[in-house]
């Protein structure tokens, strides 16, 4: 596999944020899911990609050439979608289009109508008149349309229904039919993630705490439940996150075969991204 984007080092500091030493490499023919709860620092990390915020620190490129010093090279092979849609109100799809369309050398017309026909969206309609669903899909219209290799998001799943998420992994899908395509998008809702990712980043605190396969991660961990009596000082050590109600525990761990060892009569299932996220975050103590 080629890597297209690679991140060294890379450091922002946004007020009392930081994001320190982060690394990661974006692979051709691969969607990487950046997770994190609220305020971990995805849409951060996104925006000092895209030189949107200025980075402290470290290095980003795309195709082995520096992002800061080839930004029309970058510019025409990124597409671009940020959770607030960057777009002029009291202008129609068709003139906002016509505003953004020769910033791409590559623009291509004909895709550009068909994802509008496709998402059943009006080009004489207002962008204001527009739902949050209608909104995401017109910036993905726009993302799509000027033959971009990597695809970046951010957050753009939050606030649509389960149809229109649904839809949106499946262009997503599609995408990457080309040879050499790549997305990379942000969410804090990581059922959308199940069904389409390849990698997991998962971020806290402005820190990378996990980057692996999807598989091999819930491959790795396991969602165990049984009864307190199976509880000790030793079994407590096995788990990364443990939680004790009325009638058992719950946890997840990536001891799977000692734990199996050392405790019988417990359930031990495959855990969904959640699971997962939420024992390495501390789930209990944030808000979803
Ligand atoms: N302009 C800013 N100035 C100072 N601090 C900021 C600024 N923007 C974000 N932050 C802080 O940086 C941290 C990371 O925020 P960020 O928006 O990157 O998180 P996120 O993971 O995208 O969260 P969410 O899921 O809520 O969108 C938060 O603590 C936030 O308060």
């Amino acid at each position: 596999m080629n890597s297209l984007l690679e991140v060294k080092e890379l450091k922002k500091k946004l007020g009392g944020f930081h994001i320190e030493h982060m690394n990661f490499t974006l692979e051709e023919g691969c969607i990487t899911g950046l997770i994190g709860v609220n305020g971990s620092g995805k849409t951060t990390t996104i925006k000092t990609l895209l030189g949107l915020y200025l980075k402290d620190g470290g290095t980003i490129t795309f195709h082995g050439k520096e992002i800061d010093t080839n930004e029309g090279m970058v510019k025409n092979r990124i597409g671009v979608v940020l959770d607030e849609g960057y777009f002029y109100e009291e202008l129609t799809l068709k003139e906002m289009k016509s505003v953004i369309a020769p910033a791409y050398s590559n623009w291509d017309e004909l895709a550009f109508i068909n994802y509008i026909n496709r998402f059943n969206l009006k080009l004489e309609q207002k962008i204001a008149d527009l739902s949050k669903g209608m909104r995401m899909k017109f910036a993905i219209a726009l993302a799509l349309s000027h033959h971009a290799d990597l695809l970046i998001m951010d957050e753009p799943t939050s606030g649509l229904d389960p149809l229109i998420r649904n839809e949106l992994m499946e262009i997503l899908l599609e995408f990457m039919q080309e040879e050499g395509k790549s997305v990379f998008f942000s969410t804090h809702i990581t059922s959308d993630l199940d069904k389409v990712a390849d990698i997991l980043i998962l971020i806290d605190n402005g820190k990378i705490l996990l980057n692996e396969s999807k598989d091999e991660l819930l491959d790795r961990h396991a969602l165990v439940k049984g009864d307190h009596s199976l509880l000790n000082e030793y079994t407590r050590e096995l788990f990364i996150s443990l939680q004790e109600t009325p009638f058992g525990f719950e946890g997840i761990t990536d001891k799977k075969e000692i734990l199996c060892e050392q405790m019988s009569n417990v359930v031990v299932e495959r855990p969904s991204i959640e699971n997962v996220m939420l024992a390495y975050v501390g789930g209990d103590r944030h808000d979803f």
